[in-house]
């Protein structure tokens, strides 16, 4: 029995989303896009830019809704659920890593990991103690204390998957994580990634335009036209 292997965590099913709806500089740039990611499942996002990645993400993240088309997490439907309900789903379901790791610049390390645990009622102490694991298993561990502008662009943005995965999210969602870091320290901050992506049986949607970095994950789709196509 693999009925958990087979388990759908991210559905969406005719994605349609526009700029400046109804007006004469209106952008359609989701034209009906259909993608499932299966739980444990790694697929690239693979897309020129401006095609449509961020828009994407945000609207599989719940950040943003669809003109059109439905968005379910782990088997629930969302496009029209409550803000509150969407916000609950949002921070206990899902992890997000943009290409500039967006640490709050005041924290340190440590407390840019806490503060998604506490807003979801995690106690402090186990809050701390998570995220010096996590840390650790992405091998930052000493730099608990630092504020991201002590460290380097490949530590930071371990530290901001770190923050991602603090609530044990089913489904990671990462906007050209390794964008705007050289080559080696994408390909050591990428392996990080995947290896706490295996470790933990996550499901993860990632957008890249490096399709070195594309080939090893599980899958790829590539978004042109505003549509989805395997690739
Ligand atoms: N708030 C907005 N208002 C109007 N147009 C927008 C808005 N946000 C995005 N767009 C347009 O929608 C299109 C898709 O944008 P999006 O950011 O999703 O693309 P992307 O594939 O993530 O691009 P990049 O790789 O450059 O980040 C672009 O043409 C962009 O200019």
């Amino acid at each position: 029995m693999n009925d958990r292997a087979g388990e759908t965590v991210l559905r969406l099913s005719g994605i349609e989303k526009g700029y400046n709806r109804g007006k004469p500089n209106e952008v359609k740039v989701l034209r009906g896009c259909d993608l499932t990611v299966a739980r444990g499942e790694v697929v690239a996002l693979v897309a020129p830019s401006g095609a449509g990645k961020s828009t994407l993400l945000h609207i599989a993240g719940l950040l943003d809704t669809p003109d059109a088309g439905t968005v379910e997490i782990a088997g629930e439907a969302l496009q029209d659920k409550s803000d509150r309900r969407r916000t609950l789903v949002r921070r206990a379901e899902v992890g997000f890593v943009y290409q500039f790791h967006h640490l709050l610049p005041e924290f340190s390390a440590l407390e840019n990991i806490m503060v998604p645990q506490l807003a979801n009622g995690v106690a402090r102490g186990a809050a701390e103690a998570r995220a010096r694991e996590l840390l650790d298993s992405v091998g930052v561990g000493a730099r608990a204390d630092h504020r991201p502008a002590a460290m380097s662009g490949g530590e930071q943005q371990r530290v901001a998957f770190c923050r991602a995965m603090a609530n044990g999210p089913k489904l990671l969602l990462a906007d050209e994580p390794t964008g705007n870091l050289d080559p080696e320290t994408s390909d050591r901050v990428f392996s990080a990634l995947m290896q706490l992506v295996q470790e933990t049986g996550l499901s993860a949607l990632i957008a890249t335009h490096n399709l070195e970095l594309a080939a090893r994950m599980d899958r790829r789709v590539r978004m042109n036209g505003g549509l989805l196509t395997a690739g």
